[in-house]
């Protein structure tokens, strides 16, 4: 059929070698894969045995927004099958057979003998390794090499020495060699290792045996002793408790929220941390522990090193930020909360104090003590439960009625505060005062630095009738293509 339509409609040519590449097999087309037609790459932690083909590891998630398109997660292993300018076609090799396209830049190459190494683990974090390294059975000497999280394409060395982890960024050079060191480059990480096994003076850090694959906590092992924790400095104080910056085993940075328990109600708490178990995703503030045996409670998580957006916004460093940085911030708050869209979640409570920023402005959705999960995608509440009336929707504001629509319109007042560098908004207003002011139609006006495009997309987010306003999936789609458009001005 492929064939005949070929023939007959040759001005389709290039729309039908996208979808049929001529080395694909004829019964395998894109979108409505037969896994049984066709022989796929086994799962490559089950079989190292590969075939000669071009492999990669995905670095970030990708949603797929058309049937030609794979959505992927970080750390997918996938082969390629066609390059094709911005995109590559690609087959996955683990977990549900799907091939499709994804963007060129999402994927990083690894050759065949890496991936079937039992050191290299792709996808996983810095923070991840340190877990994995400090755990049982993995001791004193335990390495691993991962992908870099914040150079593309390159690998990081992470060494146990005793108790402390040391990472070690692996350089790639134009030729493709590799180095820790100036003066010391090799053609493969093999022949990297090697090197280090014998010399591991010159980094002080012993290379013994490859760490041992263990995941990081699964639900029913959440619960840690509090002895295994330490609490160094306080970085805040919120309405449940405090928040300290911590070491778990003597090792992992971490962030411990230390719970109040006179004023807590037990189902806030239970909620909080069942939200955290649930919700996984590369964009929400990651849970690594609980300790609920005794007082006082700990909910243990990822530690963002810069603290929450509102206050980083408003700092030296915050301040300096170029636009199209402030539009990345927007495109990954967007990310983590179409998440939460899709899993009919509503947040409840998302503002700029509640996205917490880390190295290389990478940005968490935090703070789910009042998040939800949607019955009917609808949620209602009585009572006198607090609400942040600057940022809640009119309906959620005088009704309670929440929805994912509520959150787009705080979603709103989040754009509203990434581009005024934190300003609280509808300064000088009351809460009264301010929901007066919207119902008679009043909106925020529009920040200087930002476009004209992004403004439209805030009052969007503040229409009143909640149907009007952009899905979260709407927003997404909309800032990433703004992103890419003033990064390519840029470049
Ligand atoms: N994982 C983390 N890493 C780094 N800093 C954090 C982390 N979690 C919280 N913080 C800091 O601690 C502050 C207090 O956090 P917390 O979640 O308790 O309160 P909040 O979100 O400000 O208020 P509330 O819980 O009352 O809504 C945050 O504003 C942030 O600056």
């Amino acid at each position: 059929m492929e064939e005949f339509l070929r023939k007959h409609l040759t001005f389709l040519t290039s729309f039908w070698n996208k979808i049929h590449p001529s080395h694909l097999p004829s019964n395998c087309s894109l979108g409505f894969f037969d896994p049984e037609a066709v022989s796929l790459q086994p799962d490559l932690d089950s079989n190292p045995e590969l075939p000669d083909i071009s492999l990669v590891s995905v670095l970030y998630d990708f949603t797929a927004r058309g049937m030609d398109e794979l959505s992927v997660q970080r750390g997918d292993k996938l082969s390629i099958i066609k390059e094709d300018g911005e995109y590559v076609l690609a087959r996955r090799l683990s977990g549900e057979l799907a091939m499709g396209y994804v963007p060129a830049n999402y994927v990083a190459k690894i050759d065949r003998e890496t991936a079937s190494s039992n050191w290299y683990f792709s996808g996983i974090t810095r923070n991840e390794a340190q877990l994995l390294l400090v755990s049982p059975p993995n001791c004193h000497g335990s390495f691993l090499i991962r992908d870099s999280e914040s150079s593309p394409g390159e690998y990081s060395l992470s060494v146990r020495n005793h108790t402390k982890i040391n990472h070690f960024r692996i350089c790639k050079g134009p030729s493709g060699s590799l180095c820790i060191q100036q003066g010391h480059t090799f053609p493969s990480l093999e022949e990297l290792l090697t090197f280090y096994m014998v010399n591991w003076k010159v980094i002080q850090s012993p290379l013994l045996q490859p760490c041992i694959r263990k995941r990081t906590p699964e639900k029913d092992e959440w619960e840690r002793p509090r002895s295994e924790f330490m609490l160094r400095r306080k970085l805040g104080e919120g309405y449940f408790g405090e928040v300290w910056e911590g070491v778990w085993k003597n090792t992992l940075p971490v962030a411990i929220k230390v719970m109040k328990q006179a004023d807590m109600r037990a189902e806030d708490f239970t909620k909080e941390i069942q939200n955290l178990k649930s919700l996984k995703h590369d964009k929400l503030i990651k849970l690594y522990a609980v300790c609920s045996m005794g007082e006082p409670l700990y909910i243990v998580t990822e530690l963002m090193r810069k603290g929450n957006l509102q206050s980083y916004l408003s700092s030296a460093e915050g301040k300096e930020l170029r636009t199209v940085c402030l539009i990345d911030i927007t495109c990954q708050v967007a990310d983590g909360m179409t998440y939460l869209e899709e899993q009919h979640v509503v947040h409840r409570d998302l503002a700029a104090r509640n996205i917490l920023v880390g190295n290389n402005l990478i940005c968490k959705i935090a703070d789910f003590g009042l998040a939800r999960i949607l019955k009917d995608d609808v949620y209602s509440t009585r009572g006198d439960t607090k609400i942040p009336v600057k940022w809640t929707a009119p309906e959620a504001a005088n009704y309670r009625t929440y929805s994912s629509k509520s959150d787009v319109w705080s979603y709103g007042i989040l754009l509203y505060e990434v581009f005024t560098y934190g300003q609280c908004p509808y300064e000088g207003m009351t809460n009264q005062e301010t929901i007066q002011q919207i119902t008679q139609g009043y909106r925020l006006p529009r920040p200087v630095t930002c476009s004209p495009n992004i403004y439209c997309t805030m009052l969007e987010c503040w229409s009143v009738n909640p149907e009007d306003r952009p899905s979260f999936l709407d927003l997404r789609e909309k800032l990433y293509s703004i992103y890419r458009r003033l990064q390519h001005s840029l470049s």
